[in-house]
């Protein structure tokens, strides 16, 4: 039996920019949206470039001056009907991210709630900026701290939450009362065009969203404008630690705010006192969901060398059972890999593990049964720090494992990489779990646990894994001044 990928709204399949309140066809060239477990195409969306990009921005500008003075509460209330709307179409939108992202429609459907739990935050969070009134240090003086909206913000969002990673950018912008600007990933534009369409639905006005889809070639013409534009305050990026570099770099001239969600290297660390079962369960949930393409995947696996057979048997068992296969497929937990490049570089990853040594515990090839797109979910034994798997994020479903002998050895080896986003370890002694988390280098720990994803949490990395956090109270921040007011002659 097939799940149907097809939408009951048609009309969500947007493939056009919307600026100024209006969906536009824009430039002629086009760029092609394929299913990346058929290579079918879906539809085109413009190839966007310079013209487009300042005609957003042109628009997001003009908006900021109503937007930021439209009371905190009716913002509050546009946003939440944003998130009425955004579940009232989970399946439509689940099956969008599916087609165009490639994940297991189950999956597919969860993201979109876990998109619209930011979404409801954020409306919740506009009402609740409230600034301070200072005790003055002085007589005759009236002290205040403002909360106001940064300006023009430029999103730019990866490929592998389509609507989560666009969802915790647009929805704390808007409720701080800033205007958006935003480019979403070349594979998967889709998803955010319709989530953009839901958003003008619920009232957002024109100009206050506005969002340009362009190729990787002209991506840099279309985020270039935004860097040069001194009128854009704030760059929020998810993506590649390169990127995000080059974004930080370019920003400098006009000293934009940052938040910078980037690439991550997590260690998985599985000591002689973990619970096996948790542990093997925990790391199946964290390394596992999408395909193991998400940042926070455990990218090197740990094990006390007490309990490495142990473990290995448990965990290559449950591996092995992974059903893989198309989104149409109901059945199927593990879809196929964004594109060509992604598998690429997963086959690059456990072809130089094996040749320096690492034994293939299960999977370890493509599955062209299935199609190009496929690699079987992996379990290498006998990994280690010489692998290009241990020092690069293979953003796939490979599990190296490695044997460690002591603590401080398997934190120091943890620590060793300029990446710090996620890091999970499972232990039950108490003393020994907050030894543990206060020496990771990471700005997110699990402890006993592999699935952390909450949008009441702050997430974000520390090292060159960026800055800024997402979500939680402190998620609006980056959207936010700060502005002191004194008054005199009170007396
Ligand atoms: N920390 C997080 O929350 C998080 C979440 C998802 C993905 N990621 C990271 O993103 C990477 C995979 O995602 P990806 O392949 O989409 O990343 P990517 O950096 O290649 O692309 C991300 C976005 O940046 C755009 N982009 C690419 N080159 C650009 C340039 N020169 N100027 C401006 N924008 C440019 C892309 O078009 C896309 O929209 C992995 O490293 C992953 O760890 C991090
Ligand atoms: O891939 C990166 C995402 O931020 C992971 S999560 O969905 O926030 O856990």
């Amino acid at each position: 039996m097939s799940a149907s990928l097809t939408l009951t709204r048609a009309d969500l399949i947007r493939s056009a920019n919307f600026i100024a309140g209006l969906w536009s066809e824009g430039t002629s060239t086009r760029l092609d949206v394929t299913n990346p477990a058929t290579g079918a195409v879906i539809t085109s969306v413009p190839d966007s470039g310079a013209v487009e990009a300042r005609a957003a921005l042109d628009a997001a500008h003009a908006a900021f001056a109503t937007w930021r003075k439209v009371p905190a509460k009716q913002r509050a209330a546009i946003i939440k009907r944003w998130n009425d709307l955004v579940l009232a179409h989970q399946d439509d939108l689940g099956a969008l991210i599916s087609m165009e992202q490639g994940k297991p429609l189950a999956e597919g459907k969860g993201e979109v709630t876990y998109a619209a739990s930011y979404i409801e935050w954020f409306g919740e969070e506009a009402t609740r900026m409230n600034g301070e009134v200072i005790p003055a240090p002085v007589s005759g003086r009236r002290m205040l701290a403002l909360k106001e909206p940064v300006g023009v913000v430029a999103a730019i969002t990866p490929w592998n939450f389509p609507a989560a990673m666009i969802a915790r950018k647009i929805a704390p912008a808007l409720a701080a009362g800033c205007t958006v600007v935003c480019k979403p990933a070349e594979d998967t534009p889709l998803t955010s065009l319709a989530l953009v369409q839901l958003a003008h639905e619920a009232g957002v006005p024109a100009g206050v969203l506005n969002i340009v889809t362009a190729s990787r070639q002209n991506t840099p013409a279309v985020v270039d404008v935004w860097l040069d534009d001194g009128r854009v305050r704030k760059i929020t990026f998810t993506g590649s630690t390169p990127v995000g570099k080059h974004l930080a770099r370019r920003s400098a001239d006009t000293l934009k705010k940052l938040s910078l969600e980037l690439g991550g290297n997590a260690p998985f660390i599985v000591f002689d006192d973990a619970d096996l079962d948790a542990a093997v369960d925990g790391l199946m949930a964290a390394k596992f969901r999408n395909g193991g393409q998400t940042c926070v995947c455990p990218n090197r696996v740990f094990v006390h060398r007490s309990v490495f057979d142990a473990f290995a048997a448990k965990l290559a068992g449950k591996v092995a059972a992974l059903k893989v296969g198309p989104a149409s497929d109901p059945a199927s937990q593990i879809g196929p890999m964004i594109n060509d490049r992604a598998v690429e570089k997963i086959e690059r990853h456990v072809q130089d593990a094996v040749a320096k040594g690492a034994k293939v515990l299960t999977g370890g090839q493509r599955l062209t049964h299935l199609g190009p797109n496929y690699y079987a979910p992996t379990v290498l034994g006998g990994a280690d720090a010489r692998m290009a798997c241990a020092c690069e994020e293979t953003f796939g479903p490979v599990a190296p494992l490695t044997v460690f002998d002591d603590e401080a050895e398997v934190i120091a080896q943890a620590n060793d990489t300029p990446f710090g986003l996620a890091g999970y370890f499972y232990s039950q002694n108490v003393r020994r779990i907050w030894r543990v988390a206060d020496a990771l280098e990471t700005g997110i720990v699990g402890i006993n646990e592999g699935a952390l994803a909450a949008e009441a949490a702050p997430f974000g990395g520390v090292k060159e894994s960026g800055y800024g956090r997402e979500g939680s109270t402190h998620g609006l921040d980056d959207y936010l001044h700060t502005k002191y007011v004194c008054q005199g002659q009170l007396d």
